[in-house]
């Protein structure tokens, strides 16, 4: 497959913005997982502790904070995503 074919340009120079600007996504991408891993393991530490002393799992009135601060700095999707990593950290509810 050529390089045009595989980014969708129709030109040489835009098939190289590309390629250089896909390297940095997939970078990101994998410091992103790393930081997500890292999440669910300062999460389970908490989880463990409340559940230790006697605590529920689950915290709403947290949670509820969580989702606020990804829908003021990223509007709608920024809740699903809060949602999403949410469930990655604490299971389903
Ligand atoms: O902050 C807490 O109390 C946590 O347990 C962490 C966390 C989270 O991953 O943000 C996970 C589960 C709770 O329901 C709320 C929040």
């Amino acid at each position: 497959m050529s390089v045009t074919e595989k980014t969708g340009a129709r030109t040489d120079e835009a098939a190289a913005v590309i390629t250089g600007a896909r390297e940095r996504i997939d970078a990101l991408d994998d410091h992103i997982i790393g930081l997500v891993q890292e999440r669910m393991a300062v999460s389970a530490v908490i989880q463990e502790s409340r559940i230790a002393s006697g605590g529920r799992r689950v915290s709403l009135n947290r949670e509820m904070e969580v989702l606020a601060r990804f829908r003021d700095a990223l509007g709608k999707p920024g809740t699903a995503l809060a949602m999403t990593m949410l469930e990655l950290c604490r299971g389903r509810i």
